[in-house]
């Protein structure tokens, strides 16, 4: 669904993710794992067109859309939870879920979304500012899904969010993908959030992709010495 080719991606002068080359399945979780710093978040903006690349390309549902807006990559299929969550503080819920429907999949906000998050529906009328950190990474995550992507992409989804609540969210996003059969792929510091969830692992230091593992059967103690300072 995703192929990544040699993407090099720079601020200025100074190159952040360097030569990355992978490949995201049609369906199925895959994580990025790295240390602060190390590139995430830079490779998933390039990913969704809000960085563009230096060099390399991105090939989606067989498309060549390295040179694609954001706005077209949406259309193609793509969506895009931002670290941070970026809600609208003073919108309500069902507002900032419907800031999603302008790609115009769906007219109206789909039931399937208040069933998949139902603290929402309860809090429809609620200020998203009000939200507590996990309460609004759901609001995030329900507005990416009314442009109904083959492709959920998550920067950092437990930032911020109380460990009990990570659970409830993982649980979610692994229902999401085998529900609705949407592949997801994001990125994480917490192993073990990042293990729970997805299928595959790809680990990232200094801009590189430096392994790639099927979550399994990886190792999780060589994993780990990516990820302690
Ligand atoms: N707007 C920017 N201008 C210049 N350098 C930047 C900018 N944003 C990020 N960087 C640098 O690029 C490198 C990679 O940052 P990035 O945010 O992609 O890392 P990350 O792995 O997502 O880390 P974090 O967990 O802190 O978000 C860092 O050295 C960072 O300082």
């Amino acid at each position: 669904m995703l192929e990544l080719s040699n993407v090099e991606v720079s601020y200025g002068g100074s190159t952040v993710v360097r030569g990355v080359t992978l490949t995201i399945e049609g369906t199925g979780t895959s994580a990025i794992v790295g240390r602060n710093g190390m590139g995430k978040s830079t490779l998933l903006k390039s990913v969704i067109g809000m960085m563009p690349v230096r060099s390399g390309n991105i090939i989606f549902d067989g498309n060549d859309i390295t040179k694609e807006p954001s706005y077209r990559r949406v259309r193609a299929g793509m969506a895009y939870v931002p670290q941070g969550r970026m809600i609208f503080p003073s919108l309500t819920v069902e507002e900032n879920i419907s800031t999603g429907l302008e790609t115009g999949r769906y007219k109206s906000i789909p039931d399937f979304v208040y069933e998949f998050f139902p603290v929402l529906a309860e809090m429809r009328s609620r200020k998203g500012g009000l939200l507590s950190g996990g309460q609004q990474q759901q609001l995030a995550i329900a507005r990416a899904l009314v442009s109904k992507p083959k492709l959920l992409i998550l920067d950092e989804p437990t930032e911020g969010i109380q460990p009990s609540i990570t659970k409830e969210i993982a649980r979610t996003l692994g229902r999401l993908g085998r529900e609705l059969g949407i592949a997801i792929l994001f990125s994480e510091q917490v192993l073990s959030f990042a293990l729970n969830l997805s299928e595959t692992l790809h680990v990232i230091d200094r801009g590189r992709i430096v392994r790639t593992a099927k979550c399994h059967d990886v190792d999780v103690e060589d994993v780990k010495s990516f990820l302690t300072i």
